[in-house]
C-alpha cells in the first residue's frame, strides 16, 4: 500500500507485536519492519510465526518469531529476554494478541472465562509491565499501544469476556499514561470496528447473510482493511504522535457512532424514499 510516511519513519525501533503471525497484528508486523523497525512477533503455533517472518524476510526487513503464550508470566518474562538477546533493547510494543468466542454469558464456564481474560487483560498486562520496567531502568522512551474494541466503550451482549478484558485494557491506557507519561513512556490504544480477518470471522460471524447485516450497519458501507489499521498503528508508534498519550483511536468508519443515533435507520432506505417520507411531515 502506498502512502507519505518517510520509508524509515520507525528505523532504530524495535517492535514487538504480540499476536504478530495472523491476521491485523501480521499486516502491522509487516507494514512496520517496511518502514525500517526490526519486528519481533510472538503467539503459540509455531506456523504463522514463521511464515510472517519468512514475508517480512522476503521484503527486506528483519524480523523474529517466538513461541510464546502471554497467558504465562512467566514465558512473557522468557520471550522479552530471548527478544532483545535477538535484536536489542525493545522500544515499542503493540499488544495486539486477544482471543474471544460468541457464548451466552449464562453459559460460559471458568476455563473459557480465563481463556479470554487471561489471554486479553492479563497478557496485555504482562507484556506492558515487562516493557515499562525495562524502559524505566533504562530510563528510555517509550510505546504501547493496544488493540482495544469499539464495545470497551459500550459493551456487547454475548462478547462479555472480551468485553470486560478490552474496558480493562482501555483503563490500563488511561491509568499508565497518568503514571508514566512523565517518564517518557505513552501509551495509546485503537478501538477497531470490523476487520475480516480470519481469526475474528471463525469465531464472531455465524454466516453471510449476518455478515451482510454487519457491512450494512457500517455508514461508510465496508469493513477495514488490515492496511489501514497498519498506517494507523505506524503513525501512533512514531514520533508524529509524540504529543498523543492516553487516547484511545475509534477507528471503525464510523459504526459505533451510528449505532447510537435513532433516526440513522433511515440510512438503510433509499435517500429518495426518506426524502419523500419527510417532505410530508413538513407543516402545510
Ligand atoms: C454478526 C457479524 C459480526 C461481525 C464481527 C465484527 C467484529 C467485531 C469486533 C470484535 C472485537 C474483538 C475481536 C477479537 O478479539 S477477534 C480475535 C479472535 N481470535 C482468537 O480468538 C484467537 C485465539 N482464540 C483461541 O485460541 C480459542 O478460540 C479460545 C479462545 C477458545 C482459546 O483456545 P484454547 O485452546 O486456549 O482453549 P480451549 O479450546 O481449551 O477452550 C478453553 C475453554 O473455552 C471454552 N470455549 C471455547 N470455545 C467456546 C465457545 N465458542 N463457546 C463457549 N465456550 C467455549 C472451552 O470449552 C474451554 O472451556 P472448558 O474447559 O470448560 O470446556
Ligand atoms: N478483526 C476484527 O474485526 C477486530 C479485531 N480486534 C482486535 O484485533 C486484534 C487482532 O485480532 P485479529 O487479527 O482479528 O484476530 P487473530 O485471531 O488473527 O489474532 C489473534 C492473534 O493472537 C494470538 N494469540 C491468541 N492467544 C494468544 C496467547 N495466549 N498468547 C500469544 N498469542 C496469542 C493468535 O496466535 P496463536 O493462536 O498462534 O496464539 C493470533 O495470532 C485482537 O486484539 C482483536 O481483539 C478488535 C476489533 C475488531
Amino acid at each position: 500500500m502506498s502512502d507519505s510516511f518517510a520509508p524509515d519513519l520507525l528505523a532504530d525501533q524495535h517492535i514487538v507485536v504480540t499476536g504478530g503471525g495472523t491476521g491485523l497484528g501480521r499486516a502491522m508486523a509487516l507494514r512496520f519492519a517496511d518502514l525500517g523497525a526490526a519486528v519481533t512477533i510472538n503467539g503459540r503455533r509455531p506456523d504463522p510465526l514463521a511464515e510472517t517472518v519468512r514475508d517480512i524476510e522476503a521484503a527486506g526487513g528483519a524480523a523474529e518469531g517466538i513461541q510464546c503464550n502471554v497467558r504465562d508470566y512467566e514465558a512473557v518474562q522468557a520471550f522479552f529476554e530471548e527478544a532483545e538477546d535477538r535484536q536489542g533493547p525493545v522500544t515499542r510494543l503493540v499488544n495486539n494478541a486477544a482471543a474471544n468466542f460468541l457464548a451466552p454469558t449464562e453459559d460460559i464456564s471458568p476455563n473459557g472465562f480465563d481463556a479470554i481474560v487471561q489471554t486479553n487483560l492479563y497478557g496485555s498486562f504482562y507484556c506492558t509491565q515487562a516493557c515499562g520496567q525495562r524502559w524505566l531502568e533504562r530510563d528510555a522512551e517509550g510505546v504501547v499501544l493496544s488493540i482495544a474494541t469499539t464495545y470497551a466503550e459500550t459493551g456487547s451482549a454475548y462478547v462479555v469476556p472480551s468485553a470486560m478484558s478490552k474496558a480493562g485494557i482501555v483503563a490500563m491506557t488511561r491509568s499508565l499514561a497518568a503514571e508514566w507519561g512523565s517518564e517518557g513512556i505513552r501509551l495509546n490504544a485503537v478501538a477497531p470496528g470490523p476487520f475480516p480477518t480470519e481469526g475474528a470471522w471463525d469465531r464472531l460471524v455465524p454466516d453471510d447473510d449476518l455478515e451482510q447485516k454487519m457491512r450494512e450497519r457500517v455508514p461508510v458501507r465496508r469493513f477495514g482493511e488490515p492496511e489501514e489499521l497498519a498506517t494507523l498503528a505506524s503513525f501512533l508508534l512514531s514520533d508524529l504522535s509524540a504529543f498523543m498519550n492516553g487516547e484511545v483511536v475509534t477507528f471503525d468508519g464510523g459504526e459505533a457512532l451510528a449505532a447510537g443515533g435513532q433516526f440513522n435507520t433511515f440510512t438503510r432506505m433509499p435517500r429518495r424514499q426518506v426524502k419523500a417520507l419527510m417532505e410530508q411531515m413538513r407543516p402545510e
